[in-house]
C-alpha cells in the first residue's frame, strides 16, 4: 500500500482564502497513540509524556486557522500546576451529538462532508485500514506509540474524527465534546504537531475511497472541519495543562474477588482526583501499556480519596483479566480524567429510577451515595439485574444501603431463577420487563447502566413508564461497545 506523495493540504492552505496551516514544526515528538475515542494518541504512559515542546499556530476554536500566538506543549508527568478545584462538568457523549445532527439546516461544508461520509460508509473498514497504513508508513515514529494490537484501536480515532466532522455545524455540543476529547488525549502524550499528520492521512484516505464526491470543494470543506476540530482539541488540552495532570498514578490498596470473574478493586490516586458520582474514567494497567479501558466509579467521592471499580473479566479481555486476575495491592495503575454525564441533577427533587445490570450496578451505588451525601430525601428505586442469583455479587451492599436509607428501594431481578438472597426474593426475567411492571414513574429521573443491549432496550422501557427521554441518563453505547474488555 503506497502512500500518495500528494502535497500537504495544510501547506497549500484551505480554499476560501484561509491562511495556510504549517504542517511540520520542530522535531517530531515521542508521541503516543489514541486508545479509545479519537485523535492522535498516547505516549508510553509509564515513561512520561511526549517529547520536546512543539509549537503550532493557534486559532480561536470557532475560527479558521490564522497563525498567531503559539502553544507550547510541555511534557506532563502527572504534576498538576494547581490542584483541580472543582469536579469536572459532565461531558456530552457521541449519542448526544447524534441527537442534534438533523435539527439544524446544514451548512455548505456540512453538506459536502456528509456526502463524503455517505460514500465511504459501505467501505469504512477499508478506509480505516488505509488511513492507519498511511499514518504508520508516513509517520513510523507514531506506530510505536499505539497499542501493540490495533484491533480495538482501529475504529476509534478514525470514527471519532468522522463523527466530529459530521457534526461540524453544531458548535456548542461539538466544542464541548471535542474539548473533552482533547483533554482526554493528554494522557496519550498527544502533541499539537500530531494533528496535521493525522489530518493529511485522513484526507488521503477519504480522497482514495470517496471518488465520486471528492474534489477541491470537498477537500476544502474537510480541511476547514478538521482544522477546527483539531484546534478545539489542542486549545482544550493546553488549557487543561494548567489545572490537571495528564494522568493520575493510582496504587491498588485492596482487591476483593466477589465471584471467580468479578473483582472490586480499590485504588489510591497519587494526588486529588475530582469527579462526580456516576462518572467513569479510563484505566491502564502496567501489563498492557497504551491499552486503556473505561470503568465507572463504584462510589461517590470519599473523604479518604480512595476510588473503587467493579471489574468483570471477560473472555480475551486484556485489561479486565489483568484487573481481576493479576492486580494486587501495591500495583500501580494509571487513570485518565473523569468523564460521563450520568450524574445526579441536584437542582430537582425528582426521584431517581436506577436500572443497573451486572457490573453496571457500580455507578448506581455511587449515585445512591451521592443522594445520601446531599441529605435531601428523594425516592430512589433501584432495579438490579443479573443473569443468576450467583451473579448478584453486590446485593448485600445494596440491601445494607436499603436498610440505612428509607427512601431507597432495591429490587433484584435475575434472568434465570428464582432466587432468594439476603432474605430478599428476586424477580425472574429481563430487567426492562421488571421495570414495566411498576410505575408510572413520571416524577423520576432515570439512570441506566450495564451492557449495551440493556441500555438500548432499557430506554424504551423507561419511556414506557412515563419518563421523558431527556430525563434518561446513560453512558454512550458507542463507548460501552468499544470498551467491552
Ligand atoms: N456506565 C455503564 O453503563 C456501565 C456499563 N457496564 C457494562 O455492563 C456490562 C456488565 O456485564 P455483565 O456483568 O456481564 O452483564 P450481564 O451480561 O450479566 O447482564 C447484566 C444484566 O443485564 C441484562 N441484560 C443483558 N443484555 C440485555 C439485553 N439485551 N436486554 C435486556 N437486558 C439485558 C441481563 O439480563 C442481566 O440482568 C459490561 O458490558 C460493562 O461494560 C459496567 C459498568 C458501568
Amino acid at each position: 500500500m503506497e502512500p500518495s506523495p500528494r502535497p500537504s493540504v495544510w501547506e497549500r492552505g484551505a480554499a476560501r482564502g484561509h491562511e495556510p496551516e504549517p504542517v511540520h514544526q520542530t522535531a517530531r515528538p515521542t508521541a503516543a497513540a489514541p486508545t479509545h475515542s479519537a485523535t492522535p494518541g498516547p505516549g508510553d504512559p509509564h515513561r512520561g509524556a511526549a517529547g520536546p515542546g512543539t509549537t503550532v499556530p493557534r486559532t480561536p476554536a470557532s475560527d479558521i486557522p490564522t497563525p498567531n500566538s503559539p502553544i507550547t506543549n510541555t511534557p506532563t508527568t502527572g504534576t498538576a500546576a494547581a490542584p483541580p478545584a472543582a469536579p469536572p462538568a459532565p461531558q456530552p457523549s457521541l449519542a448526544a451529538l447524534g441527537a442534534t445532527v438533523s435539527e439544524a439546516p446544514a451548512s455548505p461544508d456540512a453538506i459536502l462532508i456528509r456526502r463524503t461520509m455517505a460514500e465511504i460508509e459501505p467501505v469504512a473498514d477499508k478506509v480505516t485500514s488505509y488511513f492507519y497504513a498511511l499514518l504508520f508508513v508516513q509517520h513510523p515514529d507514531l506506530r510505536a506509540l499505539f497499542p501493540a494490537s490495533m484491533d480495538t484501536q482501529r475504529d476509534r480515532l478514525f470514527k471519532a474524527l468522522l463523527t466530529a466532522a459530521t457534526h461540524v455545524d453544531d458548535t456548542e455540543v461539538l466544542t464541548s465534546y471535542l474539548a473533552n476529547l482533547g483533554r482526554g488525549h493528554r494522557k496519550y502524550g498527544t502533541q499539537p504537531d500530531h494533528y496535521p499528520a493525522v489530518g493529511e492521512c485522513l484526507l488521503s484516505a477519504l480522497a482514495r475511497y470517496a471518488t465520486t464526491s471528492w474534489g477541491p470543494e470537498a477537500e476544502a470543506a474537510w480541511v476547514r472541519a478538521y482544522t477546527a476540530i483539531s484546534q478545539i482539541m489542542i486549545d482544550a488540552a493546553a488549557e487543561n495543562e494548567a489545572v490537571a495532570p495528564a494522568w493520575w498514578q493510582a496504587e491498588v490498596v485492596s482487591h476483593e474477588l466477589r465471584t471467580p470473574e468479578i473483582a472490586v478493586v480499590t485504588v489510591r490516586p497519587d494526588q486529588p482526583y475530582p469527579f462526580l458520582a456516576g462518572q467513569y474514567t479510563s484505566v491502564e494497567t502496567p501489563w498492557w501499556p497504551r491499552v486503556w479501558r473505561h470503568y465507572s466509579f463504584a462510589s461517590a467521592p470519599r473523604s479518604d480519596g480512595l476510588l473503587s471499580f467493579h471489574v468483570k473479566a471477560v473472555p480475551a479481555g486484556w485489561v479486565s483479566n489483568a484487573m481481576v486476575h493479576r492486580a494486587r495491592p501495591g500495583d500501580v495503575l494509571r487513570l485518565g480524567a473523569p468523564a460521563g454525564s450520568m450524574t445526579v441533577d441536584h437542582t430537582t427533587r425528582n426521584g431517581l429510577l436506577c436500572v443497573g445490570g451486572g457490573t453496571g450496578i457500580a455507578p448506581i451505588k455511587a449515585l445512591i451515595e451521592d443522594v445520601a451525601d446531599h441529605g435531601i430525601r428523594r425516592p430512589v428505586e433501584v432495579f438490579y439485574g443479573a443473569r443468576s442469583d450467583h451473579d448478584l455479587y453486590d446485593l448485600d451492599t445494596m440491601l445494607r444501603l436499603e436498610q440505612t436509607h428509607q427512601w431507597l428501594s432495591v429490587r433484584p431481578v435475575v434472568a434465570t431463577g428464582p432466587a432468594v438472597r439476603g432474605g430478599t426474593s428476586s424477580e425472574t426475567g429481563q430487567l426492562p420487563d421488571a421495570v414495566r411492571q411498576y410505575g408510572p414513574f413520571r416524577e423520576y429521573d432515570a439512570y441506566l447502566s450495564g451492557p449495551p443491549g440493556l441500555i438500548r432496550s432499557g430506554v424504551d422501557a423507561l419511556v414506557g413508564v412515563g419518563i421523558p427521554s431527556d430525563r434518561i441518563r446513560h453512558d454512550s453505547v458507542e463507548e460501552l461497545v468499544s470498551v467491552g474488555d
